[in-house]
């Protein structure tokens, strides 16, 4: 992984997002109370907690999939309404979710211009440019520092880590202010665990994108993320920076049921799944130079 200290967020970064105060019911079953979270520019937010702490329904909000019930959302200094997915990527919020959505048996570079594919005229037909979604495809993830095979490989051949990489880079080609990755390490052994920790490391470093990184275990996040939001039973347990809390705080909250944002955080919480060993990851960092400044813009964007 890129293991270059990475300084800490500015303080006046941008807020890009508050979303205050929301609550979530499915019939009798309470999702959400109250939750507020706050990401700012560049800023890698993990979004931890048990099974069933509301993870998934605060992510399938913001991204559009559910509304709430109260509470508002503010994206880039405005409140929004989303009633779908496309409201929300038309404000630039893309969300990678646990499928992937790749198609296996094409190429990654198809892949990942699926839906926006480059054409050429020859001989008045309309071709598939693939010699440029190559070179482009080639040259996005060199500067995103995700190295595989080949582009030309079917995204079958990937690793589980390898295809990871591929659907975040597709998803922030499009260049978006806020990134949000569900479960990014979810089924990943040691080794992809470290290629999706190294680009999401990659992409903390230029700080021109957000990203909510949800993750139900926390063993791996202190290396890559600025700040914790931990969730349990629907409500925010805990809001601290990755330099003021620690693996020993997080299981003591969930031990003890207790948050610091006051005594709202029920006891009983299972400690189950929340595992202590730190991972080590191996992927490759950007070259000196080639850091964008306000996110890799290509050639072609949607
Ligand atoms: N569509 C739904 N209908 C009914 N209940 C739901 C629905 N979606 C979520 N829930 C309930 O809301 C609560 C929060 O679920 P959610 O999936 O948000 O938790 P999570 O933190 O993402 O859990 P996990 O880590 O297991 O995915 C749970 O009790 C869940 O059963």
């Amino acid at each position: 992984m890129n293991t270059q200290t990475i300084p800490p967020l500015a303080p006046d970064a941008p807020v890009v997002l508050e979303m205050t105060n929301i609550s979530k019911s499915f019939g009798a079953v309470t999702a959400l109370v109250d939750v507020s979270i706050r990401l700012r520019q560049g800023e890698v937010l993990a979004l931890v907690g048990d099974n069933g702490a509301g993870k998934s329904t605060l992510i399938k909000i913001l991204s559009g999939f559910h509304q709430p019930d109260t509470g508002t959302i503010v994206s880039q200094g405005k409140e929004v309404r989303f009633a779908s997915p496309r409201d929300a990527r038309a404000q630039g919020i893309e969300t990678v979710y646990q499928d992937l959505a790749l198609i296996g048996d094409l190429s990654v570079f198809h892949n990942m211009f699926l839906g926006r594919e480059y054409r050429k005229r020859v001989l008045g037909l309309n071709l598939l440019d693939n010699g440029k979604m190559r070179e482009q495809a080639q040259l996005y993830l060199d500067t995103l520092g995700i190295s595989i095979p080949s582009v030309n490989s079917t995204v079958d051949l990937l690793s589980g880590g390898q295809r990871q990489c591929i659907a975040v880079a597709r998803s922030i080609y499009s260049s978006p202010k806020i990134l949000v990755l569900d479960e990014p390490l979810a089924a990943l052994g040691v080794r992809e665990s470290a290629h999706v920790l190294g680009l999401i490391q990659n992409l903390r470093q230029q700080r021109w994108v957000s990203v909510i990184l949800i993750v139900h275990n926390y063993n791996q996040i202190f290396e890559v993320c600025d700040r914790i939001n931990f969730l349990h039973s629907g409500e925010i347990a805990l809001d601290a920076s990755t330099a003021d809390t620690s693996e020993e705080e997080l299981i003591r909250i969930v031990k003890s049921g207790l948050g610091r944002k006051g005594d709202r955080c029920r006891r009983g919480a299972s400690a189950a799944g929340l595992r202590m060993s730190r991972r080590q990851g191996t992927a490759r960092t950007i070259p000196a130079g080639s850091t964008p400044s306000t996110g890799p813009r290509m050639e072609h964007s949607l």
